[in-house]
């Protein structure tokens, strides 16, 4: 096993008892035959609540095994510091736990789903509330980020950067409640694991030769010691879609009828209801909406588009008003356009397995790859896979095979997702799909561009990269996520992990497992991400958009510069307390870097995400003037790989 593949294993592993998927694994429930009409049903929808109270000094009601844990992690001090961000961190980490119940199994990423299964949530008495509130008051501040303290940079920042967690506390909650799962479980502790590699390291500040070093020390590490890679990731689906102004340069929604005047709510309403009051939820109610939920949403990162078609009617009704207002003459077109069109309410429900198989079955060529790819060795294990490099059979091309059992799948519709993603979206800088193929109906192939150079996590924790070689790196996987977003993508899971490099230095994003479409101007709240890496709108479980993915980006530049994300020396609650509390992460080595950096840096790590840049913005930044050009990396890439190489 490469080292590539053992570290990765270890972190997942690491990870994996901390956080898992969110999909039910519904293979079981596949098999099942039919219960019978007298069989009467397990309880569903289950909400366990654990009353919690706040006496401004201390946390109350939890369970012992997580009040052991807060205290462990999270110091008195720090409790009473920032309640709200203890209080998201818990609300995190019990969505979290109760997910690791349900799949009882590991996997790369954490997946939280929030709207159709077991309620788990964190909310605070009103007697905590008016605690906090006062709290904010005599501090004359909200204890979460605001945004002079999240961001240096000098443009206006609109709105949100009172954190979320505000949010939790400023509703008239009258019941104080942490809800897990079926089953309160045992906290599992973060086992202690040795510090990333301990071996020598490559390292370059000034740009030349990769020499073997090792990073520059930091403060001494906290004994709990998580590994790099493969974090939690979560998708919590909660109805998600809002209403936003339109994004300039982005796709125009879909025309749609538009909507009765009776069922029509306000633009405030349209908010908060999320689509489930409205009488028209409906995920088919456009051909293009339904093509976007059939393409890409049907994975379990889909949310419901039911707000986003209330959006699309609300506003087309408002374009039909400036129509009819231009053309008052015609009484037809009036009554044409404001011919009321119901629209069949239709909930939006996840694939089956057999579903998720046949739409498969639709995309995979036909036929065997067995005699057309001769697999020559291992390069790396995902969650749900295995990665080899093969020969194309009589050819000199090489191409990466990721081969996954199907039936054994716990996320089957995200797998369906990233095939579809990948083969529909191509750019030089993603990885390429070539094709994929089904082997008896259980072993997937799926056969994509090889990346030599292996991952850039590799080069970050083993090598220091220069600005201009940190700037070249960040513009290749903007021109990706650029190209994402111009299509209403967002990829949700950047990370150094999720960038492979070529041994021509050419840089390329993969990993479209967590990839959701989001129409112009629309949000979701689909929990997904890896926690390091995510954005505080994400963590808090607010609405976002594809501003998450630069919030990530910004985490991965970090990464390029120290060697790692920020607080993953931390245990997962302190550093998702840590991202609560602390919004924008403290850039270590400021000294070092040049204001143009920290200037990117700063329009990427802004809390708000509406004042956060956008790709086009960035890919304008003066700091990409300084990009090397990517030939620059392939010694680091060569170097790094002789080290691994020489380690197997
Ligand atoms: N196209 C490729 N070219 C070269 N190496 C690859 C390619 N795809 C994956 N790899 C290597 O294989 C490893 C595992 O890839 P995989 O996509 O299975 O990882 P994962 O994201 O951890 O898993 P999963 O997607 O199953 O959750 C990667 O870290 C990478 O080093």
């Amino acid at each position: 096993m490469s080292t590539t593949k053992s570290s990765k294993v270890r972190i997942r592993n690491f990870i994996g008892r901390i956080f898992s998927p969110g999909d039910r694994d519904r293979g079981d429930e596949e098999m099942k035959p039919s219960s019978s009409a007298m069989d009467i049903s397990q309880p569903y929808n289950t909400v366990h609540r654990v009353h919690v109270g706040y006496d401004g000094q201390k946390f109350s009601g939890l369970p012992a095994p997580w009040m052991d844990i807060l205290l462990r992690d999270i110091s008195l001090a720090d409790q009473k510091s920032n309640p709200n961000a203890v209080v998201t961190a818990l609300k995190f980490y019990a969505q979290s736990m109760k997910e690791t119940e349900k799949t009882k199994f590991m996997t790369t990423n954490s997946v939280f789903t929030n709207s159709d299964d077991d309620e788990v949530d964190v909310q605070l008495t009103g007697e905590v509330t008016e605690h906090l509130r006062k709290l904010r008051c005599s501090n004359g501040t909200s204890s979460s980020p605001s945004p002079s303290a999240t961001s240096s940079s000098a443009r206006p920042l609109t709105n949100g950067n009172n954190s979320s967690s505000t949010n939790h506390l400023s509703n008239s909650s009258t019941e104080a409640s942490l809800s897990f799962g079926s089953e309160l479980r045992s906290i599992p502790s973060p086992s202690p694991v040795p510090n990333s590699e301990s071996a020598p390291q490559l390292k370059n500040l000034t740009g030349d030769a990769p020499k073997l070093h090792p990073r520059s020390p930091y403060p001494p590490p906290p004994p709990v010691l998580p590994q790099r890679t493969k974090p939690p990731v979560v998708i919590a689906t909660n109805n998600g879609i809002t209403n936003t102004p339109p994004v300039p340069g982005k796709r125009v929604p879909p025309k749609v009828p538009p909507k009765p005047q009776h069922l029509k709510i306000s633009s405030n309403s349209t908010l908060s209801s999320s689509g489930s009051s409205s009488p028209i939820n409906n995920t088919n109610t456009t051909s293009s909406v339904r093509s976007v939920g059939n393409s890409l949403s049907n994975g379990s990162c889909a949310s419901n588009t039911s707000s986003e078609a209330d959006v699309q009617l609300i506003s087309n009704k408002e374009n039909t008003k400036i129509v009819g207002d231009a053309n008052a003459n015609d009484v037809d077109q009036l009554l044409v356009e404001d011919e009321p069109v119901r629209v069949r309410q239709q909930q939006k429900q996840k694939l089956t397995d057999s579903e998720v198989l046949e739409q498969l079955r639709g995309i995979v060529n036909p036929g065997s790859p067995i005699s057309k790819y001769e697999m020559k060795k291992q390069i790396g294990l995902g969650a749900s896979g295995t990665v080899y490099v093969a020969n194309v059979a009589g050819t000199s091309n090489v191409v990466a095979v990721k081969r996954m059992a199907f039936k054994t799948q716990p996320k089957k519709e995200m797998l369906l997702t990233e095939i579809k993603v990948m083969k529909k979206y191509r750019h030089p800088n993603l990885v390429n799909y070539i094709e994929s193929y089904l082997v008896e109906a259980d072993d997937l192939w799926v056969v994509m561009d090889y990346l030599e150079g292996g991952n850039l996590t590799d080069v970050v924790v083993k090598t220091e990269l220069d600005e201009g070689q940190i700037a070249a790196v960040l513009q290749e996987c903007l021109k990706a996520l650029d190209f994402l977003h111009r299509h209403s993508i967002v990829h949700r899971d950047i990370k150094s992990d999720n960038v492979l490099l070529g041994m021509n230095g050419e840089v390329k994003l993969t990993d479209m497992g967590f990839c959701a479409q989001i129409q112009p101007g629309a949000k979701r709240n689909t929990v997904v991400g890896t926690p390091y890496w995510m954005s505080p709108e994400i963590l808090n479980k607010k609405q976002y958009n594809y501003k998450v993915d630069i919030w990530s980006l910004g985490i991965m530049a970090l990464e390029m510069i120290d060697g790692e994300p920020p607080y993953l020396r931390e245990t997962p609650l302190k550093a998702i307390y840590l991202i609560a509390q602390n919004g924008k992460p403290e850039i270590k080595r400021k000294n070092d870097l040049s204001p143009d950096f920290l200037d990117f840096l700063d329009r990427c790590l802004v809390v708000d995400p509406d004042a956060r840049a956008d790709t086009s913005e960035l890919l304008a930044h003066p700091f990409l003037k300084r990009a090397k050009p990517l030939s620059s990396l392939i010694p680091y890439i060569k170097a790094v790989k002789e080290q691994l190489g020489e380690r197997k």
